[in-house]
């Protein structure tokens, strides 16, 4: 998979504090990165490091391949949406895109239509933009990023402060544009359960420094569900489980509790062999790992605010 984004070493520091430690970080094409970090964690350096707004202290940055001079072509085949953008509140949503549009450049007057279209807010491109709810802003937001057609989305925080069909529309929005145009897109969020329908990689951030990297499918590993029992015998109960299930992975726990991570899907049998060998099973029920635990387990203590 080739690389849309790419860091090497890439340190900021405000004034004496490095608040990016030395990050090696790259973005496949057709992925939909999320960056998981708590408030302060540094998502948001990285991504103005990203849009040029700021100067890394140290390191390098190639954008398609390309870093230095070069990388200002390939730059426009990005999209960024860091912070809410600034628009004009009298104005309705196509006066800001063309004031934008103007403004950058854009030499198709159409690609207004065509990305309020996109983003579902064709309906609405004459009400001022005071009178848009949050997620119609947000959705202003990532209508100017797609003004210039870019091939790679940059999107800080773009469902902060959401309802909960805000998140859903916004999700929707960007799974269509990752799986209809292919467009690579790196988002970011303090909350892991608001990408987690969304993205196929997640990067846990702590401090400036990446914390885990893990693929959707490992995380999914992870969030897997688990058989919990309590018993009145758990040594017979281990014995029966090892003897019966060659692989059974189990962990024995205080309170004749004993947790099994995999043959899930057999609990109805694994029931049956204790009830059948004369144990008495107390408890018996299915239970989902505490995932967002863990993982926030990773990035707590992120330096709040
Ligand atoms: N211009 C600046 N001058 C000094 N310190 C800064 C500046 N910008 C950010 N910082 C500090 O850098 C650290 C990382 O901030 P950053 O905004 O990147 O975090 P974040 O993960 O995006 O958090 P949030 O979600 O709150 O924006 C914080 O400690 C912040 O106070």
């Amino acid at each position: 998979m080739s690389a849309v984004i790419q860091t090497y070493t890439l340190t900021k520091k405000f004034k004496q504090e490095e608040v990016i430690k030395p990050l090696d970080f790259s973005v496949g094409k057709g992925e939909i990165c999320a960056l998981i970090g708590k408030n302060g964690a540094g998502k948001s350096t990285i991504f103005k490091m990203l849009a040029g707004q700021l100067t890394p202290t140290t390191g390098e940055i190639y954008l398609f391949g390309k870093s230095g001079k070069e990388m200002m072509q390939a730059k426009k085949r990005m999209g960024f949406m860091i912070e809410t953008p600034v628009f004009f509140p009298d104005f309705t949503a196509i006066q800001n895109l063309e004031y934008f549009r103007i403004q950058r450049g854009v030499a198709e007057k159409k690609r207004i239509y065509d990305v309020l279209e996109i983003v579902g807010l064709a309906n609405q491109k004459k009400k001022k933009f005071r009178e848009y709810s949050m997620g119609m802003k947000q959705r202003l937001g990532i209508a100017l990023s797609l003004l210039s057609s870019p091939d790679c989305l940059v999107l800080d925080e773009p469902i902060n402060g959401l309802d909960a069909e805000g998140i859903t529309e916004i999700r929707r929005l960007l799974i269509r544009l990752n799986q209809e145009k292919q467009i690579t897109i790196l988002i970011s969020s303090h909350i892991l359960t608001e990408l987690q329908l969304l993205a196929t990689r997640f990067v846990f951030i702590k401090n400036g420094v990446i914390v885990e990297d893990v693929s959707k499918q490992l995380l999914d590993e992870k969030s897997r569900k688990q058989i919990h029992l309590k018993v009145d015998d758990t040594a017979k109960t281990a014995q029966l489980l090892e003897r019966t299930y060659e692989d059974i992975q189990y962990k024995s726990l205080p309170d004749q509790v004993i947790t099994i991570q995999n043959h899930i899907e057999k609990a109805g049998e694994i029931n049956r062999l204790l009830i059948k060998n004369d144990v008495l099973v107390m408890e018996f029920r299915l239970e989902a790992l505490n995932l967002e635990g863990y993982f926030l387990g990773l990035v707590e203590g992120g330096g709040e605010k």
